[in-house]
């Protein structure tokens, strides 16, 4: 026979062969292997055996020499028939899983795992444990899995304060008292089962008779759940609902009342958006009315009096005269005179808009002709002065500048003359669209 290898953590192995593997299931243990290499269920790291994964074995009595794996992290016994209460677990520090599912273990919550901070996932379901939870329990403050349902642990649920939980149950067990708020979010079926239980998730405190509604035997916490090193707790029925919010007994179920005002709350909010989208909208229509108006009105449309063009010194032809008149200068920058200052000032105008330097009209001819005139804000600026940046402004040639024709001056009026250029403005290019849609779904 080969000589025994002198691998560290050999002698606890084949001790654990020795005593809980009477029906000879793990044939590769022996003494010549090396556990890293050729042990059935044994990993290692840095030679070390770290996880150790012995599922469905009919392994049998207790598993007090495995404590000496001081490098264990993963330690997997389901679905066994180990015994007996749990051994001092003090020295695997490095313990993340600890799984002992589905096993005849008995005796009180052990002792040794509150002191197994590394420890996050805890599965003790399935056993005959019995007794108290310590408050300990709650130095384990990075466990995710806390699985002890059907056993026959007894006590004040209230203990229990650990805030990291993902995967619980206790359900199957002899638990009294009020679920706290901090496990409030998990399934009725995480409590199922207990004999005084109280509060949300499974029933009011206060009412008798409430406790541990739902004892169907087919519930979901009679189901057994895969948890094992190599699968991810069960999504489905232990999954905290993290929207859920932290439900703190009573007050976990929304009244009608509350629907009702939610509801109303809704429709005040989609009132008052609707509102506040209208009033921008017809503010902004109004200020360009005109500019939208002239869009759609044909040549021949004639406008409201209301909309002529407003001159100070210059009134229409009917009022002016008598008014004492000034007749000032028109000129055409190409000298070609097409019109007098009397026609402008006779022809049926609108407002295409106000800009820095004043507002601009449309203004429709007696023969047809249709013209912008830009009326200077600022009048008083001398006729001299006038003159000559029209002149500056008249020699300048670009295709993407509208080139003046004419203009006109008096005393207190100012008038540039342009072509009308029928395409509309940037804004209602850029908004149009919008207002036709506005208008069309029916806020206008
Ligand atoms: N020749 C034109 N043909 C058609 N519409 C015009 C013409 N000139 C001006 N408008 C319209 O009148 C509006 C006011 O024009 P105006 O030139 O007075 O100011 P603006 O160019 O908008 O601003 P700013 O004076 O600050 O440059 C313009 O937005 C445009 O819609």
């Amino acid at each position: 026979t080969p000589p025994e290898n002198n691998h560290p953590d050999l002698p606890s192995l084949l001790l654990f062969k020795s005593t809980s593997d009477p029906s000879n299931q793990l044939t590769s243990w022996t003494a010549s292997n090396n556990p890293c290499t050729t042990f059935f269920g044994v990993s290692c790291l840095h030679n070390r055996v770290t996880r150790l994964v012995l599922e469905n074995l009919n392994l049998q009595n207790q598993f007090d020499s495995l404590t000496s794996l001081t490098h264990l992290r993963t330690l997997s016994l389901k679905n066994n028939n180990l015994t007996g209460p749990l051994p001092d677990l003090t020295n695997l520090t490095s313990l993340k899983l600890l799984f002992l599912s589905n096993n005849q273990f008995s005796g009180n919550f052990p002792a040794s795992l509150p002191s197994l901070f590394t420890l996050y996932r805890l599965d003790l379901s399935f056993n005959n444990f019995s007794g108290d939870i310590p408050a300990t329990i709650n130095q384990m403050n990075h466990l995710v899995t806390l699985r002890l349902e059907q056993n026959r642990f007894s006590g004040d649920v209230t203990v229990l304060k650990l805030q990291n939980l993902q995967e619980f149950n206790i359900s199957g067990n002899e638990f009294s008292g009020e679920i706290p708020s901090v496990l409030s979010s998990f399934p009725v079926s995480a409590f199922s089962k207990n004999k005084n239980l109280c509060g949300f998730p499974v029933g009011n405190c206060t009412e008798p008779g409430l406790a541990s509604p739902v004892d169907k035997p087919d519930s979901p916490a009679n189901t057994v759940i895969s948890s094992s090193p190599t699968s991810m707790p069960s999504m489905t029925s232990f999954r905290r609902e993290k929207s859920g919010g932290d439900h703190n007994g009573s007050g976990g179920k929304i009244s009608m009342v509350a629907i009702v005002a939610i509801i109303i709350g809704d429709i005040l909010v989609l009132v008052l958006v609707s509102l506040i989208i209208y009033c921008y909208f017809w503010r902004n229509s109004v200020k360009t009315n005109g500019r939208s108006k002239s869009m759609s009105m044909s040549m021949s449309e004639k406008v409201l009096e209301g909309e002529k063009i407003v001159y100070s010194t210059s009134p229409y032809p009917n009022a002016n005269m008598q008014a004492g008149f000034e007749r000032g200068k028109m000129v055409f920058l190409d000298g070609v005179r097409r019109f007098e200052v009397e026609d402008l000032l006779r022809a049926s105008a609108e407002m295409l808009g106000k800009g820095g330097f004043g507002t601009a009209y449309k203004a429709v001819l007696d023969d047809g002709n249709v013209v912008a005139v830009k009326r200077m804000k600022e009048a008083a600026i001398g006729g001299r002065e006038f003159e000559h940046h029209m002149e500056v402004l008249g020699m300048v040639r670009h295709s993407n500048i509208l080139s003046l024709k004419a203009y006109y001056f008096a005393r207190d009026e100012k008038l540039l003359v342009y072509d009308y250029l029928s395409n509309g403005n940037l804004f209602w290019l850029l908004h149009g669209m919008l207002f036709f849609t506005v208008e069309y779904i029916g806020f206008k």
